[in-house]
């Protein structure tokens, strides 16, 4: 179980009111895409579900505790950039949140540890399709290798939820769409609840089982500072997905992932019909 639930929570910075008494609940096994117009607090708002920010007012439970003033294990996250660190490979990504999980003071496993730990993080490479790019550093990818990247970092903790800020905003039209496949597949497999800011309409409808927008409901110039962003649209995709469960949608409309509830791109790739 991995439910979200965000009660009457306001956002101040000094003067600035940014959210203004935003409720929601995400259930386990969602997939939220947070839409709206730039500098509406979309991001400050995945930051508090993060624990990098505290809210002024309300609070955030997540299965119903309060959650922790820290970010956590529970709680993976992607920005669009400089989520993985440059100086270290991408094995050495992967294995990074293990090893300070696991060896806090030295921040390196030993001996059989380090062995189930690599070969973990490897599966989660070859996942991600990155196998055979072990031991390359993040500047020798691509845009979209580096995503891939960031994504088994934050999967190898097993997060119950997962934030993404605009993950895939920076990337290619075309790398974008196989990622889409990637991330659809990896929410089906893991089941865990999404959380996912992005200003492309076409990528929360695809991704999403709801679609929640946040705006200011009053937007004069002069009164702007004084009124904060809220939820003023919040869409179910219909018929309803869920992280595990099949799509009745077919798959040239929901993408080959939802078929069957996991990946059909094997199937695709091998130029055989689904049946
Ligand atoms: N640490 C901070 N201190 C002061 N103000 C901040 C801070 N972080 C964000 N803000 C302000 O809060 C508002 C919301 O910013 P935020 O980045 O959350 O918006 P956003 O909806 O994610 O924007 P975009 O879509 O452009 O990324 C902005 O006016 C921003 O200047």
């Amino acid at each position: 179980m991995s439910e979200l639930r965000i009660e009457n929570l306001w956002k101040e910075y000094g003067d600035q009111i940014v959210l203004e008494n935003v409720s929601l609940t995400v259930p386990s096994r969602a997939f939220v895409a947070l839409v709206g117009p730039s500098g509406c607090g979309k991001s400050t708002f995945l930051r508090m579900l993060l624990g990098q920010e505290r809210p002024t007012r309300g609070r955030i439970l997540l299965d119903g505790e309060l959650l922790p003033a820290q970010p956590g294990a529970d709680r993976g996250v992607v920005f669009q950039r400089y989520s993985v660190f440059p100086h270290l490979t991408v094995l050495g990504n992967v294995l990074l949140g293990k090893e300070l999980s696991g060896a806090r003071y030295m921040a390196k496993l030993f001996g059989a540890a380090r062995r189930n730990a690599i070969a973990e993080a490897q599966q989660l490479i070859g996942e991600v399709g990155l196998a055979g790019a072990e031991d390359k550093y993040p500047a020798q990818l691509s845009g979209g290798m580096q995503q891939r990247l960031a994504l088994a970092q934050a999967l190898i903790m097993k997060p119950k939820v997962m934030l993404l800020d605009e993950p895939f905003g920076a990337l290619d039209p075309g790398i974008r769409a196989e990622i889409h496949i990637l991330m659809k597949r990896l929410w089906h497999e893991t089941q865990m609840t999404v959380v996912m800011v992005t200003h492309d309409m076409r990528e929360a409808f695809t991704l999403a089982s709801r679609v929640v927008a946040f705006e200011r409901r009053r937007d004069r110039p002069e009164e702007k500072l004084r009124y904060g962003a809220t939820i003023t649209k919040d869409i179910s995709i219909w018929p309803p997905r869920q992280a595990g469960s099949p799509s009745i949608f077919s798959p040239d409309r929901d993408g080959l992932v939802a078929y069957q509830g996991h990946c059909r791109d094997d199937l695709a790739s091998s130029g055989e019909t689904q049946p």
